[in-house]
């Protein structure tokens, strides 16, 4: 399996209004590291996986439209809690939205909230 990642990251704020979160029920801000991995099991007519701008690019304008934005207020997340799990899901089918995915294997989105804490969401395309 081929594998190419690019990253990027945004800063958002956000609530997560239930019990089970604790402190974190308040509105608080949040720099998220993303990473995207686009996975094929064969090469593609250029023998890449993707062309590294087109991927960062696809990445930059998934994530544009969360950068500095309160994603309580941000359509995407209306009435469901806006996780890391969320926005990472949320990231994948945007992403999967901007490319033919004929001939690749999936989409992983990991979100690392901090240095010793992240999470992925992998989107399968067969
Ligand atoms: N699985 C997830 N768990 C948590 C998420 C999340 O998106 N997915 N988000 C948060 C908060 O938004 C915030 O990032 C951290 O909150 P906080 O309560 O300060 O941190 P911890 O849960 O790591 O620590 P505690 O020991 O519970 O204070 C929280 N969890």
């Amino acid at each position: 399996m081929f594998r190419l990642t690019v990253r990027n990251h945004i800063m958002i704020a956000h609530s997560l209004p239930d019990a089970f979160f604790g402190p974190a029920q308040g509105l608080h801000g949040a720099t998220l590291e993303i990473e995207a991995t686009w996975r094929r099991r064969e090469l593609g007519p250029h023998a890449v996986v993707m062309d590294i701008g087109a991927a960062s690019e696809m990445l930059d304008a998934a994530l544009e439209p969360l950068r500095y934005r309160n994603l309580d207020e941000h359509p995407a997340f209306e009435g469901r809690l806006s996780t890391t799990e969320a926005v990472a899901e949320h990231v994948a089918r945007d992403i999967a939205g901007r490319f033919d995915t004929e001939g690749f294997a999936g989409l992983e989105i990991l979100i690392r909230e901090n240095p010793d804490a992240w999470v992925s969401y992998d989107l399968p395309f067969e």
